[in-house]
């Protein structure tokens, strides 16, 4: 007989349909409706919404009341739901629930990167001591498949950086600035309108929502667990047109850039902060609420991945993927974290642009080279250390408009017997 004959129907190879998955949903806002839709709209995925749980009993929602629990532990307690998703707004609420759920083995997908970032060495260890799951690859760069891909496909190879946009609300305000010429405070409320924002818009406009996306990542593309405090993190709140315009007399764009650099001495450091971004780099054509993540590793080469980082169905797309990785019974391998930690450094300089009247500042940054200084525009340009930039970074925070020259670190003097810049971005 051929090889090639039609095989017979086999009971045993015929296809297994999947228990349908009974879940628990906490919160439905933006990334909870998106889910919820998602599934709706996608019957032969099997997965059924059994029971949501939200907050505000005032809100108008889109299903009736008797649809909805006030008491998000009641989904805890029922034994009958397979997975629980958790998309609240409250990062110290997400963590109580995700804990206990993880306490009772249970597996849960989330998309909250502040509760992720902050608490990370518990939930790995409460994954570890009881059995659970958790999956939270909506929680960075929304449809962006970046966990897994770190996670998994690059768990073995040595990577040099993994930067990017890792905002999409922030991208979308610079873009309006930049393209349109809008100001600051209409093109955040319309981030907001589209469901980008956090409900403090201070956490994309001022970089903490990126800097725990990179905090994530580290741990996995490095297995490096650090606390989001020891990464800098500088805003967009005080960029303005002069700052748009000083980006474009060199055809560069202005984005919110998270930098994870391996350094040529074996240490690693993490930034987030405004760059300046050249034509040649793949971030520069990634605009709106869209992020991208370029991997430069060891073999591959240069990877780059692009996609939208916020909004419901995005997001939701990721969670959909969490509910199917579940069922085929994925876990994050976190492979690196089980390799000799590497050591994370900012005893670095980097090239900033400042464009700020508060003189005190600027004396105590300590600037250890000027390359530009414009007094009627009100900047300068040189190294700094990046030490001082942490110290000060709440009195940055109000200062002015800050953005990296070029996302270059070099060593700081006292250490730099060669002082040859590490050449430790993308762009
Ligand atoms: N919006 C996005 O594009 C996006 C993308 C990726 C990740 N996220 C993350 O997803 C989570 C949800 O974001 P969102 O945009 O849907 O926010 P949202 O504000 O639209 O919705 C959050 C909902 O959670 C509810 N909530 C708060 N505490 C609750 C509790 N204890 N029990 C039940 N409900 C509670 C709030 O009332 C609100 O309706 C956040 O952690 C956010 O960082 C959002
Ligand atoms: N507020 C976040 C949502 C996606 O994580 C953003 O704008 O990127």
């Amino acid at each position: 007989m051929s090889s090639l004959s039609p095989a017979k129907a086999n009971p045993a190879s015929a296809p297994v349909h999947p228990a349908p998955l009974r879940i628990g949903l906490i919160g439905f806002g933006c990334v909870g409706q998106g889910i919820y839709d998602i599934l709706l709209r996608l019957p032969e995925f099997g997965a059924e919404v059994r029971r949501i749980a939200v907050k505000n009993p005032l809100k108008a929602r889109t299903l009736p009341a008797e649809h909805f629990t006030y008491h998000a532990d009641e989904l805890l307690a029922d034994p009958d739901l397979d997975v629980l998703i958790e998309v609240i707004d409250d990062a110290n609420e997400a963590f109580r629930l995700v804990s206990a759920a993880l306490r009772q083995g249970r597996r849960v997908v989330t998309a909250n990167k502040a509760m992720v970032a902050n608490h990370l060495p518990e939930l790995v260890a409460l994954q570890q001591n009881h059995g659970g799951t958790l999956l939270y690859e909506a929680a960075v760069c929304g449809s962006i498949p970046i966990v897994r891909t770190l996670d998994a496909y690059f768990g073995q190879e040595p990577l040099r950086s993994v930067s990017g946009i890792f905002n999409g609300s922030s991208n979308y305000v610079l873009t309006r600035m930049g393209t349109d010429g809008s100001d600051y405070a209409p093109a955040l409320a319309e981030a907001q309108a589209k469901g980008f924002a956090e409900t403090d818009p201070t956490l994309d406009m001022a970089a903490f929502d990126p800097r725990s996306k990179a905090v994530i990542l580290a741990a996995h593309a490095y297995g490096v667990l650090l606390s989001p405090a020891q990464v800098l993190n500088l805003g967009i709140e005080h960029i303005s047109a002069t700052d748009i315009a000083y980006a474009a007399v060199e055809s560069q764009k202005i984005k919110v850039v998270a930098g994870l650099y391996l350094l040529p001495d074996g240490q690693l450091t993490v930034l987030v902060t405004p760059q300046l971004v050249s034509r040649e780099s793949p971030l520069y054509g990634v605009d709106e609420e869209f992020n991208g993540v370029v991997i430069e590793a060891e073999f591959a080469g240069t990877q780059f991945l692009r996609g939208r980082g916020a909004g419901g169905y995005p997001t939701g797309s990721a969670v959909l993927a969490d509910l199917a990785a579940l069922r085929g019974d994925f876990r994050y391998a976190y492979a690196k974290l089980r390799a000799t930690p590497l050591a994370y450094t900012t005893d670095l300089e980097l090239e900033i642009y400042l464009r700020t009247d508060n003189e005190t500042l600027l004396d105590q940054l300590g600037f250890t080279d000027i390359t530009e200084e414009a007094d009627e525009d009100g900047y300068i340009v040189g190294y700094v250390p990046l030490d001082a930039l942490l110290q000060h970074r709440d009195a940055l925070r109000k200062a002015g408009a800050f953005v990296a020259r070029t996302g270059n670190v070099r060593p700081a003097p006292a250490h730099s017997a060669a002082s040859q810049e590490l050449q430790a971005v993308s762009s």
